[in-house]
């Protein structure tokens, strides 16, 4: 059996499980299951903390993990991202109160709060700065003003949370972070594994595609189809209308909207876009 560890708790767990569901697998009814067997689908997960995912993985002890990317090189673990899941996206900033910090550099001699000291320290190394790093769980931001540290460095989603606590971000991003597949290098799991990977991508395709069908003079075609060339080709076919076809392609949802203007432009109508829920590439 295929053993996948999958985010219990966290900014990632419930997009974790929504997408092995959406691809088909069974999935825990309730936070309090560790554990569950989809024998129709050879698979058994694992509901396990994101931090310690990688960590299964690297050893061999689970097959498959999703985690975040901080997480994983936060953790050293010898593990590969196989696929990002589109999810859980984030950025690793260093912050401290606002406008008193500019540049990266001002770091020296600082005491850093942060729930990621793999990644910090890594960063501090590469740049020569010596700086005391101050391991948290979590609640970071509260550390400066309880005069524990300087500065922090931790994951910012909307920003909200530093704002509240009078921080601000300085220098560039440290990291930019989502929920990715990872493996054990040179790992072969065998079919269940290539299902799961084929099915997890379909419905990743599926998310960032819709289907575009519309109508269009039989001269206007070429340039149509210049616009929509779909992912093999796009599938013409004869109308009714004398002189006209009906085109069919899958577009990127990203620009849709603009590509619908460009086609109604050179003279495409009844444009629709349909979403698509799963597929086979
Ligand atoms: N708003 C967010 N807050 C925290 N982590 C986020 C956020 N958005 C995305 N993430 C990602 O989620 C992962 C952190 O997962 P984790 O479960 O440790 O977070 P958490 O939400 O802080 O959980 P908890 O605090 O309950 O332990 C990281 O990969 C991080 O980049
Ligand atoms: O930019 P934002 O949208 O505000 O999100 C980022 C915040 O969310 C996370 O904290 P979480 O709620 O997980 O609490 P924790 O620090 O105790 O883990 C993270 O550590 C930041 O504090
Ligand atoms: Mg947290």
């Amino acid at each position: 059996m295929l053993r996948i560890a999958v985010p219990n708790k966290g900014a990632l767990s419930e997009a974790a499980s929504e997408i092995l569901k959406e691809s088909g697998y069974r999935q825990r009814s309730g936070a309090k299951e560790l554990a569950l067997v989809d024998i129709d689908n050879g698979v058994e997960f694992f509901y396990l903390r994101p931090r310690d995912i990688a960590l299964y993985v690297a050893d061999g002890t689970l097959d498959v993990g999703i985690t975040g990317r901080d997480l994983l090189q936060d953790s050293g673990a010898k593990a590969d991202e196989v696929r990002n899941l589109g999810f859980g996206r984030s950025k690793f900033h260093f912050a401290g109160p606002a406008g008193k910090y500019t540049d990266l550099a001002e770091l020296e001699g600082k005491r850093i709060a942060t729930s990621y000291v793999g990644v910090v320290e890594k960063f501090l190394a590469a740049r020569g700065i010596n700086a005391t790093v101050v391991h948290l769980d979590g609640a970071v931001e509260t550390s400066i003003q309880l005069g524990v540290a300087d500065v922090i460095a931790d994951v910012v989603e909307t920003g909200s949370t530093l704002r509240a606590a009078g921080l601000a971000t300085f220098g560039e991003v440290i990291l930019e972070s989502e929920a990715v597949l990872i493996t054990r290098e040179g790992a072969d799991h065998g079919d269940d594994y290539e299902v799961f990977l084929r099915r997890l991508e379909g419905v990743l395709v599926a998310r960032s595609y819709v289907m575009m069908d519309y109508d269009i003079r039989a001269d206007q075609v070429a340039a149509a189809t210049a616009l929509t060339p779909g992912l093999e080709s796009p599938t013409v076919s004869p109308l009714h209308r004398e002189g006209w076809v009906a085109v069919r392609a899958m577009v990127p949802r990203k620009g849709a909207q603009r590509l619908m203007d460009e086609l109604y432009g050179i003279g495409a109508r009844a444009i629709l876009t349909t979403d698509i829920h799963a597929c086979r590439l």
